[in-house]
């Protein structure tokens, strides 16, 4: 990371999932100690925004994406949010809610920065688009909608944002790709280590290629972290849970080496659901890896 302090962002928000829950995530993460690890690592810590719903924002029924209006008036909130941490020289740390939520931390992010990397880290690509959508569920949708791929863009949500490039885009850890989902993978440009990859080539190889790819040429290079990316063992409480994910020391060396490259500049925890948890293993679990970004080490 490059800057001291961290702007910690709460979207208890989970009507992009199919399930509910993830809104408990931010203040699962909060009460599991999150602000005191950070502090303890030495950074100043603002945890001043919650992002809410207005009153009075509700989808018509019947329409095939569940809950539209909801989600992007969330993400346009979200934008300004991050837009502004960023700008007053802080690093935003956005705690999900369900990964619907990276719309906006992506378009506030694109009104700061000009050329931006991003590495999504996932069981699931979310390239999905209104129209490939096999669930309606939002969340599903929400890195197609950074890439332009959508109806909706990022302009909608935050004035001046444009698309992000598909050769700055990586994908690791994907394992459940819906049929035009790898289409779209294949078209675009962007480079997916899928679990294969990380089994061939190991966490670091993946990593310090992922930081090569998404670093080059960029001014910032963001993290969106959904936490179904580790396997289901470590990590129970989410909504939609694929086996055959990331190990414990996997996922915790991916985020070391990224905290050692200096080069992440703003991050999304994602998908930690407390109603799905056992003994809150994965609200914990979330709160150590984002140590591990933030330069926690064993020694
Ligand atoms: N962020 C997530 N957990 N996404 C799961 C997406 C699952 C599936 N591909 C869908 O479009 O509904
Ligand atoms: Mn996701
Ligand atoms: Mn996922």
């Amino acid at each position: 990371m490059v800057q001291q302090s961290i702007s910690i962002i709460r979207v208890p928000f989970g009507l992009g999932a199919g399930r509910p829950g993830s809104e408990n995530g931010p203040d699962s993460m909060m009460k599991f100690g999150l602000v005191k690890k950070l502090e303890g690592l030495g950074y100043d810590v603002r945890a001043d925004y919650n992002i809410r719903l207005p009153e009075g924002i509700k989808s018509p029924p019947g329409s095939k994406m569940k809950h539209i209006e909801e989600v992007l008036a969330i993400a346009a909130l979200l934008g300004e949010a991050v837009y502004e941490s960023v700008e007053d020289g802080h690093i935003p740390l956005v705690l999900g809610g369900d990964h619907s939520i990276a719309m906006g931390s992506l378009a506030g992010l694109n009104r700061h920065y000009s050329n931006m990397g991003v590495i999504w880290v996932d069981a699931h690509s979310d390239l999905n688009t209104e129209l490939t959508s096999p669930s309606g569920n939002m969340h599903g949708i929400s890195l197609a909608v950074g890439l332009g791929l959508s109806h909706i863009k990022l302009k909608q949500i935050a004035e001046g944002a444009v698309p992000l490039k598909a050769e700055n885009c990586v994908i690791i850890g994907a394992r459940d790709l819906d049929r035009d989902e790898k289409a779209m993978i294949r078209s675009s440009g962007m480079t997916c280590y899928t679990m294969h990859e990380i089994d061939r080539l190991g966490i670091e190889k993946v990593v310090q290629e992922a930081l090569r790819i998404a670093g080059n040429g960029t001014d910032g290079v963001h993290l969106s972290f959904d936490i179904d990316s580790v396997d289901p063992i470590e990590a129970p409480g989410t909504g939609t849970p694929v086996r055959g994910g990331l190990s414990y020391r996997e996922a915790h060396l991916l985020l070391e080496l990224m905290s050692e490259s200096g080069r992440i500049t703003s991050a999304d925890f994602v998908e930690v659901n407390p109603l799905l948890d056992r003994n809150n293993q994965t609200s914990k679990l979330a709160v150590e890896f984002i140590g591990s970004l933030f330069g926690s080490r064993i020694l």
